[in-house]
């Protein structure tokens, strides 16, 4: 007898451990683990992954395998490891480990369905209704009611009815109707074998056995190309001569675009000696982790593609994660310029179906390298021989959701495993990073100049206190105006940037100071122009805009803040002659816009590329000679201990943009803070004076890199319920614990309520404490229970980034 040990999916009891299923005779050998199958538990058929394929079990009766789902493993036996020490790492379920290192396609949610193992007849009326003639009714509509449950549950009880899961695959493979010619018929003279009359016939056989004797054609285009018909090609295949096939077509995003082969470049001197090491990490299969520091423009990019170029050569694969707003087409054309279709690309915006194309071309070896967001770092590459993060210090490299990973740290893992060197690329690293490189825990690579020399850019600080005692009350400083002004008088161009955080416009009543929040949310409600409408950025809660104050009854309620679409406006009223792009969520959030507007951008089509977050990375534009950051502040007064890091690294970004190639750059920062050092620092280029400042900071207060942190949220629909099972978490941590570990807190967490669920958090400081990962796995284990039924909501966070 075989057994496998089954990881199966049910995020409730005890279901870390692999439960024990034999594996039936006809399915032995076939088998592997790293397959998904169907396996019984309980009354239920669920999915689960192979763990281990073992001889023999503890158990006396174990139930078989009902059926396999991959004719492959989804899963390499890297990664099922991974998975495991994933779940250690951040405290999750291994399922939940397992299942986000596969494509969101195959991931497939089951549908529950209610199968009649009896006659009608014979069950309780209220479930005669429910069946009403029918063999099997969908679970999500039978009515929401206890009785009906309670029959059900004796019905099955009783084998009257049985539970059953579809589990689809969300995903069609796209298959296209090939034809290939049947060999036995090459050089044959088709006349003697189908007659003189068939003309048609002898034409579209002819073409394929002098043209594509071996080759699958496309139904359509043998069609179009011979003007034949389909009952042409019909009768061949009837007949044999012909053979039609399935051929499996990939969804490939970029099929229809030509990329320009890269030139390659003569790399610099300081390229050179930052490239050396690196290269020689791959050519001895070192597992060194770089940490490659280069002011904005100073060729991080040629380094990747270097190291890339060394490792095809070795025969070895690559993975290059950037953040998602940065993957843009210019970014992706100087990967697959330099190596054609050696690249996959791994985008969010692809569709479920795409993903799942781009991940099966490195599945199968077809590609090999993968250029990606941060689930690109799970891309199953076997002999991986260089991980590349860019812009390491990016926010979204971290999972704000179960499994809650950060790409630096799997990344780091992969290439131990692997035997093979990580790069983390940045202008601005974080300062975690920073510390472990001068602690030499990372090897530090520094590219100090932009290349060829070219001058930083020139950052100006504009007072807006000052500005508003002058009178202006715009959102332009009369600085930043004239310099615009400039750029349009030279042909140049700009882009200004507004911090989406902060700058969301709400609405407030002027005669009572009335706020709109919503209803579900601790949070104020977001102001959408296009729709008129207020909108709950955590739940998605929408109301129309309020035209009388609900507390006072008075008219004056009116939104506030600006958005990008009032500077436009206002934008357009100063500059009429500008042409101006508008880059944010609204405009964005069509497929290929994104694309569409940069490109427009990169043609001259328009002076001035006005956006959020979105264009503060990655562009690299000639003619831009102004940066300019409409308000510096917005970030910077946060309840985030990253706050500073943050707006000084944005700042860094956004300034960077400015002057890359041979137009002198310049930048214009509108403040109300300009003595603040994240502002001073950025105004000078000072990383390693930043760094140092906030390194003080942080000491000072005891966070990262420091002290290391762990949240834990609990949420529930009752407050007094979240008071109490926080404060007896906190005190359990608290006695738990070494005296040196802090933990702070229960406090409300700073978003107190969340789809009308009440949060309090704690908060763990710790520099050493071994035990922390399973004290804090008895937590949840502890509520598991309570949060499969009870709504309660605890979420354990090893890492956290995001403090709002
Ligand atoms: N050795 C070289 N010779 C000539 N041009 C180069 C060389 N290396 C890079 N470049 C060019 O310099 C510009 C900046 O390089 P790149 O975009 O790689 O910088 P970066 O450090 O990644 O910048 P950022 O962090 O601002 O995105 C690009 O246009 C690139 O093509
Ligand atoms: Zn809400
Ligand atoms: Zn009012």
């Amino acid at each position: 007898m075989m057994y496998a040990k089954v990881i199966v999916d049910v995020t409730a009891g005890q279901t870390n451990k692999a439960f024990d299923y034999r594996i039936p005779e006809e399915l032995i050998d076939l088998i592997l683990p790293g397959m998904r199958v169907i396996v019984p538990f309980g009354p239920r058929k669920i999915q689960g992954f192979i763990w281990e394929i073992t001889e023999n079990t503890e158990l006396d009766r174990v139930k078989p395998i009902s059926e396999m789902l991959d004719p492959y493993p989804v899963l390499t036996n890297e990664m099922l490891q991974l998975g495991q020490w994933l779940a250690e790492e951040t405290v999750c379920f291994l399922i939940t480990a397992l299942q986000s290192m596969i494509p969101s396609a195959i991931r497939a949610k089951p549908k529950k369905i209610l199968k009649l193992s009896t006659e009608e007849q014979y069950l309780p009326a209220s479930l005669q209704a429910v069946f009403a003639g029918k063999s099997s009714v969908d679970w999500n509509t039978i009515p929401n009611e206890k009785e009906i449950f309670s029959s059900i549950k004796q019905a099955v009880e009783k084998e009257e009815i049985e539970v059953d899961y579809l589990v689809k695959d969300k995903t069609k493979k796209k298959t296209i109707q090939s034809i290939r010619m049947n060999p036995q018929y090459r050089g044959v003279r088709f006349a003697d074998i189908l007659g003189n009359r068939a003309k048609k016939q002898i034409a579209v056989m002819e073409w394929f056995d002098t043209r594509y004797p071996d080759e699958k054609i496309p139904i359509k285009e043998v069609i179009d190309t011979l003007q034949t018909s389909k009952h042409t090609m019909q009768q061949l295949i009837t007949k044999e001569m012909l053979f039609l096939e399935e051929l499996e077509e990939y969804r490939d995003p970029y099929s229809d675009r030509f990329f320009e082969p890269d030139p390659r470049p003569e790399l610099t001197g300081q390229q050179k000696h930052v490239l050396a090491p690196v290269r020689t990490a791959v050519d001895h299969n070192q597992d060194t982790t770089f940490l490659l520091r280069g002011v904005t423009g100073s060729g991080k990019t040629e380094i990747y593609l270097r190291a890339i170029e060394k490792v095809l050569e070795k025969g070895e694969e690559a993975i290059v994660l950037v953040p998602e707003i940065s993957l843009t087409p210019q970014m992706v054309e100087r990967f697959k310029g330099r190596f054609g279709s050696k690249v996959a690309v791994l985008h969010s915006a692809l569709s479920a179906g795409e993903k799942y194309d781009e991940w099966r071309k490195i599945h199968r070896k077809e590609v090999q390298v993968a250029v990606g967001a941060r689930s690109a770092v799970f891309a199953p590459f076997e002999k991986l021989g260089l991980i590349i993060i860019d812009e390491e210090h990016e926010g979204s490299y971290k999972q704000e959701d179960h499994p809650r990973y950060h790409a630096r740290h799997i990344a780091i893992w992969r290439g131990s495993y692997h035997k093979c060197p990580v790069i983390l690329g940045s202008a601005t690293p974080s300062l975690e990073s920073y510390a472990r490189a001068k602690r030499g825990v990372y090897e530090l690579l520094e590219l100090k100049e932009r290349v060829n020399n070219i001058a930083m850019p020139e950052v100006n600080i504009v007072d807006m206190r000052k500005e508003l005692r002058k009178g202006n009350r715009s959102a332009f400083s009369e600085l930043l105006l004239q310099k615009l002004k400039d750029r349009l008088d030279r042909n140049e161009q700009a882009v200004l940037f507004l911090n989406r955080r902060g700058y969301s416009t709400f609405v407030m009543c002027r005669n009572c100071g009335y706020t709109a929040e919503c209803p579900h949310c601790e949070i104020t409600l977001t102001y959408h122009h296009t729709q008129r409408k207020l909108k709950c950025h955590y739940c998605g809660y929408e109301e129309p805009m309020l035209t009388t104050c609900p507390a006072c009854e008075s008219e004056h309620i009116r939104f506030f803040g600006t958005g990008t679409q009032k500077v436009e406006e206002e934008l357009t009223k100063l500059l009429p002659e500008a042409r101006v792009i508008r880059m944010d969520v609204d405009t964005t959030s069509k497929k290929g816009s994104h694309e569409k507007l940069l490109q427009a951008f990169g043609n001259g089509e328009a002076d001035i590329l006005l956006g959020t977050q979105m264009i503060a990375k990655g562009l690299d534009f000639p003619r831009i000679t102004l940066a300019g950051v409409l308000a510096a502040d917005t970030m910077l007064h946060l309840p985030d201990f990253r706050a500073s890091e943050r707006t000084f690294q944005l700042l860094t970004q956004v300034s960077g943009r400015a002057g890359r190639d041979k137009l002198t750059g310049e930048v214009v920062i509108q403040t109300y803070t300009p003595d603040h050092y994240s502002i001073e620092h950025a105004k000078t280029h000072d990383y390693e004076a930043f760094s140092l400042e906030e390194m003080g900071h942080r000491k000072r207060s005891g966070y990262p890199p420091y002290y290391y942190l762990a949240l834990v949220t609990i949420a529930h629909e009752d407050v007094v319920k979240v008071m109490q099972t926080a404060e007896k978490i906190a005190s359990f941590l608290r006695s738990s614990f070494s005296p040196q570990t802090k933990v702070l807190g229960p406090t409300v967490s700073p978003i107190a309520r969340i789809k009308d669920r009440y949060r309090y958090q704690c908060m763990i400081k710790y520099r050493n404490e071994p035990d922390l990962k399973s004290i804090l796995n008895k937590i949840a284990n502890r509520y598991q229970k309570e949060m499969a039924t009870d709504k309660l909501f605890i979420s354990i966070d090893m890492n956290p980034q995001m403090f709002m």
